[in-house]
C-alpha cells in the first residue's frame, strides 16, 4: 500500500516506522512548506499534523478521492463538513480521537459504567488526563470521546476544563514532561470512590491502530470509526 503521512512529527515517525515493517511503502511526507502534494501516487492519506492544518489536508484529499485516516484533534468543529465533502467525492476517512486497541476497549468499558452508574445519585464523575508538555490542545480528542461516552449513557449535559457545575463533566488537563496519554475516570461519593484508568506506555499503540485502519479502508467509500475496523461489539 502507498501511503502518504500528513505531518511528520512524533507520530508521522512512529507510523512510518509500523507502516514499513508491515511492508508499505511511504510515498510523500507533507509537511507546511510542501508545494505539490503527489495525491495520484497514494492508496491512503494518514494525517497526524496540528489543529490548524488537519482540515486542508484531509478534504483536499478528498477531493482528489484519496482515503483519508486522521488521528489530528482539536480540529472537530469541522468535522461534520470533512463528512460532507468526503461523500459529495465518494472517498473514504476515518477520524479517531484515539487509534490504539487498549483505548478503544478503555471506550466501551467507560460507556459500560456510565450506564451501570446512571440514576446513581450519591456518585459524582469527574476526569483527568495527563499528556507531554508539548501537546497543543487540551482536554485531549481522547478524554472529549469518553466525556461523550459518559453523556450518551446519563443525565450529564455536557463536559467543562477546570469547572465544577451541575450535569457537567468537569474534566482537568495536565501537562507533565514526556507522558504519552494517561486517562482515568473516577467516580466519587461520600463513602467510596471507582477509578478506570488507561495508561498509554509509548505511541506504538496509536500508530499500529492508525496503520490497521489503513489497511481496512482499502477499497471503501463513506465515513467509518475505530469501532468499525476492530470490530468490537
Ligand atoms: N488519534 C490518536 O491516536 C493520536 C492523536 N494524536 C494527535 O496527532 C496530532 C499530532 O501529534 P504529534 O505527532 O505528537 O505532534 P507533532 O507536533 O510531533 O507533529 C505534528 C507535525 O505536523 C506538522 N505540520 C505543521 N503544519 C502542517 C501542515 N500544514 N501539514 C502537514 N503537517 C504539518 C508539524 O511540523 P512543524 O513541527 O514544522 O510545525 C509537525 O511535524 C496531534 O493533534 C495529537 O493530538 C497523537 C497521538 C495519538
Ligand atoms: O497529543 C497526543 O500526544 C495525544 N493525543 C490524542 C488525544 O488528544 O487524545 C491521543 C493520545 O492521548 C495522545
Amino acid at each position: 500500500m502507498n501511503i502518504a503521512l500528513f505531518g511528520y512529527g512524533k507520530m508521522g515517525r512512529m507510523i512510518e516506522q509500523i507502516a514499513q515493517d508491515r511492508g508499505h511503502t511511504i510515498v510523500a511526507k507533507v509537511d507546511v512548506d510542501t508545494k505539490e502534494i503527489p495525491y495520484h501516487k497514494m492508496d491512503v492519506a494518514i494525517d497526524f499534523s496540528t489543529p490548524e492544518s488537519a482540515f486542508d489536508n484531509i478534504t483536499g484529499c478528498f477531493e482528489h478521492k484519496v482515503p483519508v485516516i486522521c488521528g489530528t484533534t482539536g480540529w472537530l468543529s469541522n468535522y461534520d463538513q470533512a463528512v460532507s465533502i468526503c461523500n459529495k467525492n465518494q472517498s473514504g476517512f476515518i477520524y479517531a480521537s484515539n487509534f490504539s486497541l487498549g483505548v478503544n476497549i478503555f471506550f466501551e468499558l467507560n460507556s459500560y459504567l456510565a450506564k451501570m452508574m446512571s440514576g446513581l445519585e450519591q456518585y459524582n464523575v469527574s476526569m483527568e488526563e495527563i499528556h507531554h508538555t508539548q501537546k497543543l490542545d487540551a482536554p485531549s480528542g481522547t478524554a472529549i470521546t469518553l466525556a461523550e461516552g459518559i453523556i450518551a449513557q446519563s443525565d450529564y449535559k455536557g463536559w467543562k476544563l477546570d469547572q465544577e457545575e451541575n450535569n457537567i463533566i468537569p474534566i482537568t488537563s495536565k501537562r507533565e514532561g514526556m507522558v504519552p496519554g494517561t486517562h482515568t475516570i473516577s467516580y466519587g461519593s461520600s463513602v467510596d470512590s471507582i477509578e478506570i484508568k488507561h495508561t498509554a506506555h509509548n505511541r506504538e499503540g496509536f500508530a499500529l491502530g492508525a496503520v490497521i485502519a489503513s489497511e481496512w479502508i482499502q477499497g471503501k467509500t463513506g465515513v467509518f470509526s475505530m469501532k468499525d475496523v476492530l470490530n468490537l461489539y
